[in-house]
């Protein structure tokens, strides 16, 4: 088999990648670009308020010099003057002095740690209006939609996680990625403290921001641990934050910056052509597998919708970690495709499943897997792809199945997101209190909001991407009406589960759930 980018049959939907084109507006200047983009060159173009793809040119780095007098560290930015911005607020090029206190939040999703977690976990994760989003006028229905989705669900998640012994790893992982970049941090020089705020499950991110506040951090640098940007992961975080810092006046005087997304940065890339470099060495014939890259899907709709960034950075990725591993001599054929998907609606193609069918039809006899969208080993990569999809790979003729670890606490990973946060420093930028506009829109100079208005301003509602809409939410019932009769259908359900009565329970079926 040539090498290359291996189009698969399963992917010949106008929404699938098959082509692998480079979005056009990701162009090689940004793509050597070193520095996490603040804004995608899609939210250039849209809010045109920053006017180039790199905020740091190469050359930009921090030197440390002592004050001699009072011993004093102090962190200068170097070459901030080639810097070219039409929100120059935004930027902070004064010292960082040690009054100043430097905290790092790392956003990320939280997984159940029990099974008895499972079923409130996956009610706040169906709480989130960024991953149900509802018509503005059945919103008061959120809370009692998740519960009733919560509850359906659980029992197929809750088996889940019994398989890889009982909850999640998320929490022990995160907790163990935050200690060691916070000792990056400090060997670099920066004094960060380093807080973990979960999005669905403990700790919080309203716990986070709560001993945020008691340490007293005065500059803090918002680091989701996604690579790339999606609305129903670092959008839906930032959007909570967002509400929380409006409400607090610590918080609104606080000054912060967010690195949206750093899939492409050198060190992030590096290190997962390290440990494809390393699988595939695994193999009897390394060149003759096939890298399949598996991501973790999002309905088309966030995409072709809302404007989610998500596919477009999800190919970039890949991109430069098969240059990458070209300029190593590793020239082996490749794929991507979305693996996840719950529910009746169509999320980005080509669908995993479908994907490794198709490959074992094609005579391909070795595949290595890479978890591409996330950075730690949970569910999806120790159920889903090790057991799963490896199963439906032999069972579809691949003899030979490998798949890349999550980075974890890779070395050369955790020290590129310490020079992340270093690099961002400067752009950590305050809140004009002052200012009624800033206020209500916390846009505290390119940072929470300036990220959501771009990437999802019109925040309409989408098809839930939920089991429960499998019976009812097709196209054709995409009319008001019909949301609106199957909403009522719902709150007839709801009621069913929350009273115990009605006609499923007379039918014998709704007990099933319980
Ligand atoms: C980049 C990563 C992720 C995206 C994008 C994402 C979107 C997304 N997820 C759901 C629904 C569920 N996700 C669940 C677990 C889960 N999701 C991610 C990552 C992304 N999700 C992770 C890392 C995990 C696992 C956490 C862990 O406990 O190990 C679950 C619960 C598990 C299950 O029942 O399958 C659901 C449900 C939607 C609807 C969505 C986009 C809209
Ligand atoms: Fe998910």
């Amino acid at each position: 088999m040539r090498s290359g980018r291996i189009q698969s049959s399963a992917s010949c939907s106008a929404s699938s990648s098959s082509t692998f084109p480079h979005p056009p507006c990701l162009s090689s200047a940004s793509r050597h670009c070193k520095f996490p983009r603040l804004l995608s060159p899609r939210a250039l173009s849209l809010s045109q308020r920053v006017s180039r793809n790199c905020l740091v040119p190469e050359t930009s780095q921090f030197s440390f010099s002592k004050q001699s007098s009072t011993n004093k560290k102090r962190l200068f930015p170097v070459n901030v003057g080639a810097l070219v911005t039409s929100n120059t607020e935004a930027i902070s090029t004064g010292p960082l002095v040690d009054e100043e206190k430097i905290g790092v939040l790392l956003l990320n999703l939280g997984g159940p740690e029990t099974l008895d977690d499972v079923q409130p976990f996956l009610f706040n994760l169906f709480a989130d209006p960024d991953i149900i989003r509802l018509p503005r006028l059945f919103r008061f229905l959120q809370k009692p939609l998740a519960q009733f989705i919560s509850v359906l669900r659980a029992p197929k998640s809750k088996e889940g996680y019994a398989s890889i012994g009982g909850g999640s790893p998320l929490r022990r992982i995160t907790d163990d990625q935050a200690e060691e970049l916070r000792k990056s941090l400090w060997a670099k020089d920066v004094p960060a403290k380093v807080y973990v705020g979960m999005r669905y499950w403990h700790p919080f991110t309203e716990e986070a921001i709560e001993q945020i506040k008691k340490d007293g951090i005065t500059k803090l640098v918002v680091l989701p641990l996604y690579p790339q940007f999606s609305i129903s992961t670092s959008g839906s975080s930032l959007r909570l934050l967002e509400s929380i810092f409006r409400d607090d006046e610590y918080l609104v005087n606080m000054q912060h910056t967010v690195i949206p997304s750093w899939y492409q940065r050198e060190g992030y890339i590096k290190s997962m052509a390290n440990l494809i470099e390393k699988e595939l060495q695994k193999f009897d014939r390394p060149e003759k597998v096939v890298i399949f890259f598996s991501a973790h899907g999002v309905p088309l709709a966030y995409v072709e919708e809302a404007g989610d960034p998500y596919k477009a950075e999800m190919e970039e990725c890949v991109d430069l970690i098969i240059e990458e591993l070209e300029k190593r001599k590793i020239t082996n054929a490749y794929t991507l495709a979305y693996q996840s998907r719950v529910g009746p609606v169509e999320w980005l193609k080509p669908y995993t499943d479908d994907t490794i069918v198709d490959l074992g039809r094609k005579g391909v006899k070795g595949l290595l897997a890479v978890p591409i969208s996330f950075v730690s080993e949970h569910i999806e990569t120790l159920e889903e792809i090790d057991v799963e999809y490896k199963e439906l790979a032999l069972e579809s003729g691949i003899q030979n199945w490998g798949r890349v670890p999550a980075l974890g606490c890779e070395p050369m990973f955790i020290s590129d997101l310490a020079d992340a946060v270093i690099e961002s420093l400067p752009y950590v930028g305050a809140m004009a209190v002052s200012n009624l506009e800033a206020r209500q829109s916390l846009v505290p100079l390119g940072s929470v909001e300036e990220l959501l208005a771009t990437y999802d301003s019109q925040r309409r509602e989408l098809p839930a991407p939920v089991t429960v809409w499998e019976w009812g939410w097709t196209k054709s019932a995409e009319t008001w009406n019909g949301r609106a009769a199957m909403l009522a259908v719902l709150v007839l359900l709801l009621l069913e589960v929350t009273t115990g009565e009605g006609f499923l329970h007379q039918w014998g079926i709704l007990p099933l759930f319980h």
